[in-house]
């Protein structure tokens, strides 16, 4: 479920005035969603999401606005926030922060095509080349810095070959980062899977749920999006995903020497990411709704996949 603040007809209708949206048809709650409750609502002009924030960090809320109106704006496929007739977009509703946003068509892709994987790598080389100029300021919280900070609050839940596993790669990335030098940094969307997207049919409807939006090393949204959607079951890489995601997205931003040279680390330290980070929701911090945690072992099998069989060769460039 994914309404944890439940909304009334007149409430949203009241609220949808100081907005030049139309007047109020329809409410539904959205079952998908995790963290934050999602209503669809109808007007008579036009379809729209209804967004209460119930955790987290509600001070970066204005980031992660001034992030989406500046994709928005440089015709990347997100929901744009819409802004009220006094040009502010976040508002308050039910006690909670809100966001008004254009209803994105489509669905997840849960097993995409291989034109699915090159619409979507192709939006993030185009994400990537402007997110390099985004003035706003994130720094990414699930760095290398916050792995090296953390991972030591699971060790004592894993077996004594998974926590020599975890502390070896961590140490390892350690060395892999200081040895690359400067890599390309700019906004990233920081959670790219494919539930994050929406396609009708192969076209790439939108990209959503930035809240995880931040700055850092762009090289970290590729390697999380490779992770997730040119993987195959038992973890391994899917070539043929894996070579449209790139293909596209290479051809908008090519890789530096730099980059080139992490990759490999990079694609094990974002598994690791996803492996503490769905560890500690299950050991240290659950949440404080009735939610099935993602399962920590899909990201150990990737992490070990990566370990056992490397990187696969990056695509040539034949940029556009
Ligand atoms: N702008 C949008 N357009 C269409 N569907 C959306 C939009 N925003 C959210 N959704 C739908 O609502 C669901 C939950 O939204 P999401 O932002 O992922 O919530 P959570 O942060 O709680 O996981 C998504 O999986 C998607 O189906
Ligand atoms: N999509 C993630 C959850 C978001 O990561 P978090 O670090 O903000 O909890 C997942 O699949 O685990």
């Amino acid at each position: 479920m994914a309404v944890f603040t439940p909304l009334g007809d007149a409430q949203v209708a009241t609220f949808l005035e100081r907005f030049d949206v139309g007047a109020f048809k329809a409410l539904k709650g959205v079952a998908g969603g995790t963290e934050n409750s999602t209503f669809f609502v109808t007007t008579d002009q036009r379809e729209l999401v209804l967004t209460l924030f119930e955790q987290g960090e509600h001070e970066e809320l204005p980031f992660f606005v001034e992030l989406m109106d500046y994709l928005d704006e440089h015709r990347i496929p997100v929901p744009g926030p819409v802004h009220d007739r006094e040009g502010t977009a976040l508002q308050s509703l039910a006690g909670k922060p809100a966001l008004l946003f254009p209803r994105m068509p489509g669905s997840h892709p849960e097993s995409p095509n291989l034109a699915q994987c090159r619409a979507l790598g192709d939006a993030l080389g185009r994400l990537h080349l402007v997110s390099q100029h985004f003035p706003g300021q994130r720094p990414n919280p699930r760095d290398l810095h916050w792995l090296q900070a953390v991972h030591h609050k699971v060790l004592g839940y894993l077996s004594p070959d998974d926590q020599t596993l975890m502390k070896n790669q961590v140490d390892e990335f350690e060395a892999a980062f200081a040895e690359a030098g400067e890599l390309p940094c700019g906004a990233l969307h920081g959670d790219l899977f494919r539930d994050n997207t929406l396609f009708e049919g192969d076209t790439l409807g939108g990209i959503i749920d930035l809240y995880n939006g931040c700055t850092g090393d762009l090289l970290f949204d590729v390697a999380i999006v490779i992770n997730d959607w040119a993987t195959d079951d038992d973890g391994r890489l899917d070539a043929k995903r894996h070579d449209a995601v790139l293909d596209a997205y290479l051809a908008r931003r090519p890789f530096t020497q730099a980059e080139r040279a992490l990759w490999p680390a990079m694609l094990r330290m974002t598994a690791l990411r996803y492996w503490l980070s769905r560890l500690l929701v299950v050991y240290v911090d659950p949440p404080a709704h009735d939610l099935t945690p993602h399962d920590p072992e899909r990201f150990r099998t990737i992490l070990k996949a990566r370990i056992d069989h490397g990187a696969l060769p990056l695509p040539e460039v034949t940029t556009r």
